[in-house]
């Protein structure tokens, strides 16, 4: 009775590239719940649709009232079978008629509605009491690629994990520290430095993609030594994104050099080993699971070879790339599939598979929070949501309330 829904509103707002997306909210008779939707800008092929044709406008003044008359008087808590209903409301199997954003964000609320309707927050009412383990950040400190403008690397994501730190407020004001001291080293390489930012609020500076890695490291051990805590440079490489089909190369724009696929892992390999990675996202092609397999029977034992636009949050895909031990980690991002349980099952799957889950935000984001709350609950141990930018810290700053709540808090093992 607490969590049977009673309203459901869809509206239109802004996300951080100024784009329309869309806000849900879901009242039960004792709980509301409201999340909003994100959208990414390297796109997976294989991701549901984000909004059907006709976009957001579309959802408001049709979709909403389909999927409000079948969702009123059903119970929050079922959510599973109202993500069932979801997906039968849309009827495609790629959520193409009603949108993977429109089902996400209602998929989300609802589960935030149910929670709140037993005054729990979202994180225990999806994972239970006796979760206790807060997720390391992996900060955004660089963006190139599809995330940056002209001369930018055409790497997409410097990234850096603060491995050691002990709560996670240390390791935040860590990854921020970090993200100040590479403004400075940025400005000594590039005296044109105007300290732009991409989409993820990471620097953009117009410097070769092995500059940034250098000072990248360099920001890492200055500050590690600094704070003491140990801090790793991480990659998402989002090769798709560079990947020229009719050239079978990796084109790198910014240092005019391209790299077959043999040259690619020798590539990825070496920074792994040169620069101590922690982890790297996408070092290949959404295609191409056996250059995936091939760097993680190489480097799987020292660093997270972690699948985005490969796996695209799909059990199923998931599933071809345990089989071809394409990657021991995998990005979680809920839009990606268009509902909480599809993303719980490729979780589950994952660990069950010792293939660390990452949950991750879009480079598109709003000031929802919820992803903080399912890392919690999956026990993810790492989460991906960028240093800074209101959309970013959002997150962060949930963690550290969600942290100050639990009895007994623990940052999560990165080792097992
Ligand atoms: C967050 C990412 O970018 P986008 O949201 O653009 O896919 C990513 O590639 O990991
Ligand atoms: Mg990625």
């Amino acid at each position: 009775m607490d969590s049977v829904i009673e309203d459901l509103r869809v509206r239109k707002i802004l996300d951080s590239r100024g784009n329309p997306t869309v806000e849900v909210d879901v009242v039960t008779w004792n709980g509301f719940g409201r999340a909003a939707a994100p959208s990414g800008a390297s796109t997976g092929s294989r991701e549901v649709v984000s909004f059907p044709e006709g976009g957001v406008d579309k959802v408001i003044t049709e979709i909403e009232d389909l999927i409000s008359a079948e969702l009123i008087g059903m119970d929050a808590e079922d959510l599973a079978d109202i993500d069932l209903v979801l997906k039968e409301i849309d009827g495609t199997d790629n959520l193409s008629a009603i949108g993977g954003n429109t089902s996400v964000a209602v998929s989300m609320a609802v589960a935030k509605a149910a929670a709140a309707s037993y005054n729990l927050p979202l994180y225990r009412f999806l994972g239970g009491n006796l979760k206790n383990e807060i997720p390391y950040p992996l900060g955004n400190m660089m963006n190139g690629g599809a995330h940056a403008g002209i001369n930018a690397p055409d790497i997409q994501e410097f990234l850096v994990v603060p491995v050691t730190a002990s709560n996670i407020t240390e390791a935040v004001f860590a990854n921020s520290s970090v993200h100040k001291r590479l403004k400075e080293l940025i400005q000594l390489k590039d005296s044109s430095f105007t300290g732009g930012k991409g989409d993820e609020g990471g620097w953009v500076p117009n410097i070769s993609n092995i500059d940034a890695l250098e000072i990248q490291a360099q920001a890492c051990e200055e500050v590690g030594d600094e704070l003491g805590v140990e801090i790793k440079p991480s990659l998402d490489i989002a090769a798709s994104e560079m990947w020229n089909q009719n050239e079978q190369k990796y084109v790198y724009a910014q240092d005019n050099i391209s790299r077959d696929t043999g040259d690619q892992i020798e590539f990825v390999k070496e920074i792994i080993e040169t620069y101590g990675m922690f982890y790297v996202e996408d070092p290949f092609d959404e295609a191409d699971f056996e250059g995936f397999a091939q760097l993680t029977a190489a480097c799987g034992n020292k660093c997270l070879i972690c699948g985005d636009d490969i796996f695209v949050t799909n059990k199923e895909i998931l599933a071809k790339g345990i089989e071809k031990k394409a990657a021991n980690a995998i990005i979680i991002k809920p839009n990606q599939i268009g509902s909480l349980t599809d993303t719980y099952e490729t979780v589950r799957l994952a660990k069950e598979n010792n293939v660390t889950p990452v949950v991750s935000h879009r480079s598109g984001e709003t000031t929802d929070e919820t992803i903080a709350h399912l890392a919690v609950a999956f026990s993810a141990p790492l989460i991906k949501t960028g240093a800074l930018g209101g959309e970013r810290i959002a997150k962060l700053n949930e963690l550290i309330r969600i942290e100050e709540e639990l009895s007994n808090p623990q940052m999560a093992n990165l080792f097992k």
